[in-house]
């Protein structure tokens, strides 16, 4: 068929009649009777059907008229047909199956009487003039609302949206009709078509839409492979940008919801770090993941604004985009560092920290990370004491371990290190959040991947849609990659919590402009002197590993337990007044093993060492001191994990080599100095202070 650009008319074949309806429902040729019979067509059958049952009935009186016999024969017809209806609607829809069968109990029961008392006895006539029009227009009711709901999913009258999307025989039930957002449920054919096939259709759905392809979704029924609901979102309502303008609920519990912004349909987008055992719900990780541009940035402060102002909560975080997003935040985290070395120290302290507070939390009776176990423990039922009563225990907030720009870190500690802390932390009342530069496979392996249940996915490259979200949610109608860096801000979520239909409809966090600075800067104030401290068991196992490196949050608080730093800083001024050999032993001079050799060094040569750049081999043993006293510098800058590369300015000021500097560490190790690290050639410092 062709159609005439300008007057808009079309042309058929020869000897082909039709029409089209122009957009306003108009007819384009032939004429209106044409039209109106065509229209009313599939309105006629009921009608017919109505006549033919009055004939019938008046048929049949005039054959048995007053006969018992006949009675008794057409009562059970009239039953047998009825159940042949029910039993026949089987596989179409509940409601479907009770019209017909009604239906079809109600024509039968007057041809019965009217067969028997004649169609004019009685109210056997006036039964025939009422219910008859009531039956049939209830069917016409039937057809219209059917065409209705493909009307208003674009279906034309010359032939069903589904059939033109390669679904027909599908049947479409009672669409719910909400502002901007239809709902229909779908039965698909049986035997013959799946939810897949919807899922397939989705494209070609938008494209009869003319509405682009998120607009579109399918929920599959969990309970059947051929029914769910079909979802069309025709006016994209995320369009109009929201600014932040504040945490959603200052002063709550991190196991409120999050509130990072809002669905298409104005519902409010929410995640839940902690777990609940109520819902039998374990505490998630998250990964942020989106292309350049996507937003990425601007969600991460919408997630970190709302941890920030809980009070049961505390953040370590690592940027190796030295904090130029989160600058305005950084007062308010517990640990803050700017990538490299740190964050390997980071990473270490979280595996210090995932059996202390596992332990903890054991010992306490929680299964799980709880609020309840982020207060002093007054409570004899989580008591860790053997007589039953109170500990008074203080209590352990939950904890966010938070790595952007993650690749690199993730990388270096290797798939297996990483799923095995992402999986022990989550018993021990720690998140991890995880961002990406770009959400793909070379930046993540699969199995790093699928240790993050939780995903807030952001506009990506199309290639990349199957890294951030899970097939069943691409399938049902979420495509990230087809906003690009052109939505910012828009993202699919799937996380606990978030009822699995949701998945695929898109949502929108809030934008961050300069007028969000000095609010952020208050909302760290304010968490800085109202937001949680690392309990002492959590500092105490961090500060075994990370030494200097964690410092706690700084508050005008006193509090020595929950401010490691402060507490080693006043151990280390005690330290320095102690002799050598006391408690705290010197590591200068802890692990010196004054008969090893020292490869290539020159026996005899007692010249003084320190601050110089010889020009020559120190002895043994001066290389010896030099190099704890290496780690001791290392140590007292908070660069807890070294490895031969840290000491290469330090071999050419010293002349040694570096093969004698990877001896040196291992040696170390097997003293007790260091520590292996998950990296190969890394070793983690053991904080000599601490170390007592
Ligand atoms: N929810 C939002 N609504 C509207 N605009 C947004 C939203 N989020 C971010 N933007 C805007 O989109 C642009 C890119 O955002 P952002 O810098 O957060 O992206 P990104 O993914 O972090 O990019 P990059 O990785 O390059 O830093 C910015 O101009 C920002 O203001």
């Amino acid at each position: 068929m062709a159609r005439d650009r300008n007057t808009g008319a079309s042309h058929y074949p020869d000897g082909m009649t039709g029409y089209v309806m122009d957009p306003h429902g108009g007819p384009e040729n032939g004429s209106v009777r044409a039209y109106l019979l065509h229209r009313a067509k599939p309105h006629i059958p009921p009608w017919l059907g109505w006549a033919a049952t009055g004939l019938v009935g008046a048929l049949g009186h005039w054959r048995w008229p007053d006969s018992a016999a006949a009675g008794v024969g057409l009562t059970l017809a009239s039953v047998a047909l009825t159940g042949v209806t029910w039993a026949a609607g089987k596989s179409t829809t509940k409601q479907r199956r009770l019209h017909s069968a009604v239906t079809v109990a109600c024509g039968s029961a007057w041809v019965t009487a009217a067969c028997l008392a004649g169609p004019t006895a009685g109210p056997v006539d006036d039964l025939y003039l009422m219910g008859g029009p009531a039956v049939a227009l209830s069917w016409n009711v039937r057809v219209v609302l059917r065409n209705n709901i493909e009307g208003t999913a674009g279906g034309s009258s010359d032939g069903g949206l589904l059939e033109k999307v390669g679904l027909a025989r599908a049947q479409i039930g009672a669409a719910k009709v909400e502002p901007n957002r239809v709902t229909a449920p779908l039965a698909l054919e049986p035997g013959e078509q799946t939810n897949d096939d919807v899922a397939k259709a989705l494209a070609r759905i938008a494209s009869a839409l003319d509405l682009p392809k998120s607009a579109v979704r399918y929920s599959p029924d969990p309970d059947s492979e051929r029914r769910g609901d079909l979802v069309i979102v025709p006016e994209d309502m995320l369009s109009e940008v929201v600014e932040w303008e504040g945490p959603s609920n200052l002063g709550g519990s991190i196991a409120d919801p999050l509130n990072l912004g809002r669905y298409d349909d104005g519902a409010d987008l929410l995640i839940w770090l902690p777990g609940d055992p109520d819902a039998g719900r374990n505490s998630t990780h998250l990964l942020i993941a989106g292309g350049t541009g996507s937003g990425k940035g601007d969600t991460a402060l919408n997630v970190l604004t709302e941890i920030l102002s809980r009070t049961d909560v505390v953040v370590w975080f690592s940027d190796p985009k030295a904090f130029q997003d989160f600058a305005p935040l950084r007062a308010g985290l517990d640990w803050g560092v700017e990538g490299g070395t740190p964050t390997e120290v980071m990473v270490a302290g979280v595996e210090a920290a995932i059996p202390a507070r596992t332990r903890w939390l054991g010992a306490h009776g929680y299964r799980q990370w709880v609020p309840e176990a982020a207060q002093t423990q007054n409570d004899p039922a989580h008591s860790c004491r053997g007589d039953g009563r109170a500990c008074g225990c203080e209590g352990m907030p939950f904890l966010v371990a938070w790595f952007e720009e993650a690749a690199n870190t993730l990388r270096a500690l290797g798939d297996d290190a990483f799923t095995g802390i992402a999986q022990e932390a989550r018993s021990a009342g720690i998140s991890l959040v995880v961002s990406l530069q770009r959400p793909s496979y070379d930046q993540m392996s699969t199995s790093t991947r699928a240790s993050l249940p939780s995903v807030i996915a952001l506009g990506c490259d199309p290639r990349d849609e199957g890294f951030s979200l899970p097939e069943t949610v691409i399938d049902a109608g979420a495509h990230p990659g087809a906003w690009g860096n052109r939505r910012p801000g828009y993202c699919y979520v799937v996380s606990p919590g978030i009822d699995e239909s949701r998945y695929p409809s898109p949502g929108r966090t809030r934008r961050f402009t300069i007028r969000a600075v000095p609010v952020m800067e208050r909302l760290a104030a304010w968490a800085q002197a109202n937001g949680a401290h690392a309990d002492p068991v959590t500092a105490g196992a961090v500060s075994g590993v990370a030494g200097r490196a964690y410092t706690g949050r700084t508050t005008t608080d006193d509090n020595d337990e929950a401010q490691p730093a402060v507490a080693l800083r006043a151990v280390r001024e005690e330290d320095d007044e102690m002799e050598h050999g006391g408690l705290l032993v010197d590591p200068e001079d802890a692990y010196i093993d004054p008969e090893q050799e020292l490869p290539g060094s020159e026996e005899g040569d007692d010249a003084p060492i320190f601050g110089q750049d010889t020009g020559r081999k120190p002895t043994p043993e001066e290389a010896r001191r030099l190099f704890a006293d290496a780690l001791a510098e290392f140590e007292a800058e908070g660069r807890m994990v070294v490895g031969p590369r840290d000491f290469k300015d330090w071999c050419e000021r010293h002349n040694l080599s570096r093969p004698w500097v990877s001896g040196q560490l291992k040696e170390a190790y097997l003293e007790g100095r260091l520590e292996p690290t998950n990296a190969t050639g890394r070793w983690r410092i053991v904080p000599a202070l601490t170390a007592a």
